[in-house]
């Protein structure tokens, strides 16, 4: 009842000025309490899976798992009266893109950023034309992600973001449906040697010369009470740093409409994890020591719906 085309949630978002956390899942707990999130901030609700999630569901069959990832989400979405749906991220290779596609996926993320402009325009630009023809929705990716190190946006790093100009040729070129641009963020839970900076500038003029949604990928925040709290039970997260909550904020005013989020979700799994069974030690069954891990994700999820102001859009 309520799968969606990822289009239609972020061309939304784009319209109204919000953004969608896309969350990354790899197993059935995550989709759980990304669900509950959903319903009970009445949240427009972007799944997302990697190769490496749709590898490991199917046990290395990835046709498999892309099915089991599309049976699942939609055995939740089609019950619910939220619009959810259900994207491939960081699809490299031709076989997880089409195994995607077959599978009854939302839309697919095509990333080529490692290559060259024209190359990765080309690319993307096939996968459009094959996607499209199906109904499903293309992402993108240009310039490489690296974090701007200490408030200085060296050469370097400056060569790796987003080139506005090009984004426009690019998105013009390709028909490609949402577009993420590189403006300093980084995979992973270590983002910024120094001070937190994204290049807003950059943004701004890519927002206004596409008039696409705008993806942000490396948008956790790392919140500084989860590591503490994993640490306490044990965990070694030192010089842990994510994109601060005022930054993702200002990320959306100027036109960031989906918001790429996955360590968050680990490190607060992982965290309630260690506190329960730290507490619990003669507990054995995972539905019991999941418990504490389910609700400080959704606690995450649902603090970031409302931060992204898609809270009450659903
Ligand atoms: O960009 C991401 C997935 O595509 C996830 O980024 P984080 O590592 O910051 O959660
Ligand atoms: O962007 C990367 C996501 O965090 C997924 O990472 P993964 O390849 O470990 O599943
Ligand atoms: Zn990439
Ligand atoms: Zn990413």
């Amino acid at each position: 009842m309520a799968y969606v085309n990822t289009k239609e949630i972020l061309e939304k978002a784009s319209q109204e000025f919000y953004a969608v956390p896309a969350l990354n899942i790899n197993n059935l707990e995550f989709l759980q309490v990304i669900i509950e999130a959903g319903l009970e901030e009445r949240a427009p609700v972007i799944i997302e899976t990697s190769e490496g999630a749709i590898k490991y569901a199917g046990n290395g069959n990835i046709l498999r798992g892309a099915k089991l990832f599309v049976d699942m989400v939609r055995a939740y979405a089609d019950t619910i009266d939220i619009p959810v749906a259900l994207h491939l991220d960081h699809g490299k290779h031709f076989e997880f893109i089409m195994a995607a596609i077959k599978a009854g996926y939302s839309s697919v993320m095509i990333d080529a950023s490692e290559y060259p402009f024209e190359e990765n325009l080309k690319i993307t630009k096939k996968i459009v034309e094959i996607a499209h023809s199906v109904g499903v929705s293309v992402e993108a990716e240009l310039g490489r992600l690296v974090g701007i190190e200490d408030n200085v946006i060296v050469e370097e790093h400056e060569a790796a973001l987003v080139d506005p100009d090009e984004a426009a040729e690019f998105v013009e070129k390709t028909g490609v449906d949402f577009l993420a641009p590189a403006i300093g963020t980084s995979h992973g839970a270590f983002k910024f040697k120094g001070a937190a900076k994204l290049d807003f500038d950059r943004l701004k003029k890519v927002k206004n010369l596409t008039n696409k949604p705008l993806v942000l990928h490396g948008a956790s925040s790392v919140p500084q009470e989860i590591v503490k709290l994993a640490e306490e039970y044990g965990a070694n997260f030192k010089g842990a740093k994510g994109v601060p909550s005022e930054i993702l904020k200002e990320a959306v005013r100027y036109g960031i409409n989906k918001v790429n989020t996955d360590t968050d979700l680990r490190m607060a799994f992982v965290a309630g994890l260690r506190e329960f069974l730290a507490g619990n030690p003669a507990e054995f069954d995972p539905r019991k020591y999941f418990k504490t891990s389910k609700e400080y994700v959704k606690k995450v999820i649902k603090d970031r719906m409302r931060l992204l102001d898609c809270a009450n859009k659903a």
